[in-house]
């Protein structure tokens, strides 16, 4: 996958427990690095996080979800951090509520008001990496494509492109 602006948007790699998604997820933040991408890389659990490796935070941590609040965007380490990413990747996304990923989206939106869109996510390159057969363990939802797509896209959920 280029990582060009015209490759932006909201993608996702699904697939069954071992089989290869956080190998991928680490081949193309190391291609989105050297292309010179600034990439902010989490997931949805430390566990999970500290094995993807790369730099990776909790998301919470990253994007500013304290206890059970959002810390205001008034801090400006946030704002910067928000305003300056290329490419979010955030691993483990079955483990995400779609309000969280609403929440992120309109972060995104407010750290760059200088950016003619509403595009998702402000028009960056999101990659979301996870198992959509893991959701029944987190959500009391049957597992098909409709109900991952509910679960955890939300108002986003009808940008998804399925990378894998
Ligand atoms: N292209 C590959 N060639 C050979 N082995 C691979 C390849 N990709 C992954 N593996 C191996 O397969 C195993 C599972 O890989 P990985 O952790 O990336 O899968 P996953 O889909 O993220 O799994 P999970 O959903 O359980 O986290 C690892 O031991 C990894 O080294």
């Amino acid at each position: 996958m280029r990582t060009s602006s015209g490759n932006a948007g909201v993608w996702r790699i699904q697939g069954p427990g071992g089989h290869g998604k956080t190998n991928v997820m680490r081949a193309f933040i190391s291609k989105a690095a050297s292309m010179g991408k600034r990439v902010t890389v989490c997931a949805t659990t430390g566990k999970a996080a500290k094995f993807l490796g790369m730099g990776a935070m909790t998301a919470h941590f990253a994007f500013g979800f304290r206890g059970s609040q959002w810390i205001p965007l008034t801090n400006r380490y946030m704002l910067m951090f928000l305003a300056m990413a290329d490419v979010i990747c955030l691993h483990e996304i079955s483990m995400a509520k779609a309000a969280f990923l609403q929440q992120l989206h309109q972060r995104c939106l407010d750290a760059c008001p200088n950016l003619p869109t509403n595009l998702p996510f402000a028009g960056k390159l999101i990659l979301l990496g996870g198992d959509k057969h893991q959701l029944a363990a987190v959500c009391d939802h049957k597992c098909d494509e409709d109900a991952y797509t509910s679960h955890i896209g939300g108002p986003c959920g009808t940008c998804f492109k399925k990378f894998i």
